[in-house]
C-alpha cells in the first residue's frame, strides 16, 4: 500500500477511540453557538458518505429558531406520551423518568432527509433492497455523529416524533422522508457509557455472542475478541 494511504498507529488509535467514545448526548448543552467552519466540515463529514448508486439522497435541514424548537419540543412531548403508555409497570415509570430529547436546550437542530426518487425510480444497487437510500442516508448520520464526536460536539437524534409533525414543522415535501431529527451542541463532557445502560435500561450485549460462523447460530469455535 502507499505509504500515503496507511494510517499511522496514532491516526487509526483515533478513529477507533472516536467511534467508543462518541455517546447520544441529550442534556448540557452549552448555548454557545456552532460556528460556521464546524457546522461546514461536519455537513462534508455527512455527504462523503457512502449511497446506493452515488444516489446522495440527503438533505440537512439546520434549525436554529428557538419557534422551530419549540414546536418540535411541542410534537415530541404528544409523542412520548403515546410512547410511555405503551410499556409497562416499572419500564412505565423507568421510561418517564429518561431524558429522551435535547430539542430546546441544544443550540442547533439538524433533520436529515432522503429523498428517494433523486435519480428516477431505478437505482444501482437498490433494484432488489428497496430500503437501500434509506440505509444510505443512515450512514450520512453516522458520519455526522463522529464527525462531530471529534469537534467535541454532542449530537442526539430523537426519533420520538411522529412524522407527519415533522413534515409539518419543517415544510418538507411529501415525496421527501425525515429520516433523522438531531440536537447538536458543545458539551463539557461526554458520558463513557450510553444513558440507557447507567439508566438501568438495557445492558450492552457481548459481541462474542453476536457473532456466527459461516451459518446464522453457529458460534465461532475462538472468541473473536480474544
Ligand atoms: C435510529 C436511532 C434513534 C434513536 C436513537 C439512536 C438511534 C440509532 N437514540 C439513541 C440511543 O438511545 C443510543 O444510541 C443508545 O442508547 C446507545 O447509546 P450511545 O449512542 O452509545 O451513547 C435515541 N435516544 C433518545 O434518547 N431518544 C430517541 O428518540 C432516540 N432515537
Amino acid at each position: 500500500m502507499r505509504e500515503d494511504d496507511s494510517f499511522s498507529p496514532e491516526e487509526r488509535a483515533a478513529i477507533y477511540r472516536c467511534i467508543r467514545e462518541r455517546r447520544d448526548v441529550r442534556r448540557n448543552f452549552r448555548p454557545d453557538p456552532v460556528p460556521p467552519d464546524v457546522l461546514a466540515r461536519v455537513l462534508a463529514a455527512g455527504h462523503a458518505a457512502p449511497s446506493v448508486g452515488f444516489l446522495q439522497p440527503w438533505n440537512f435541514i439546520v434549525i436554529r429558531e428557538s419557534a422551530t424548537k419549540e414546536a418540535l419540543h411541542a410534537a415530541f412531548t404528544r409523542a412520548n406520551a403515546e410512547a410511555a403508555a405503551m410499556f409497562e409497570g416499572e419500564r412505565a415509570d423507568l421510561y418517564r423518568s429518561l431524558k429522551l430529547e435535547g430539542l430546546r436546550e441544544a443550540p442547533l437542530l439538524l433533520c436529515v432527509t432522503c429523498e428517494r426518487e433523486r435519480a428516477g425510480p431505478v437505482v444501482l444497487g437498490r433494484t432488489h433492497q428497496s430500503e437501500m437510500d434509506i440505509y444510505s442516508t443512515v450512514c450520512a448520520v453516522q458520519n455526522i455523529w463522529l464527525a462531530a464526536r471529534v469537534e467535541n460536539l454532542g449530537v442526539g437524534w430523537v426519533s420520538i416524533l411522529a412524522l407527519a409533525d415533522l413534515h409539518r414543522i419543517l415544510a418538507i415535501p411529501e415525496h421527501i422522508v425525515p429520516i433523522a431529527l438531531l440536537c447538536m451542541g458543545y458539551v463539557d463532557e461526554f458520558a463513557p457509557t450510553p444513558d440507557l445502560e447507567r439508566a438501568g435500561w438495557r445492558k450492552r450485549l457481548a459481541l462474542d455472542d453476536l457473532v456466527f460462523e459461516e451459518r446464522f447460530g453457529a458460534r465461532e469455535k475462538t472468541p473473536v475478541t480474544g
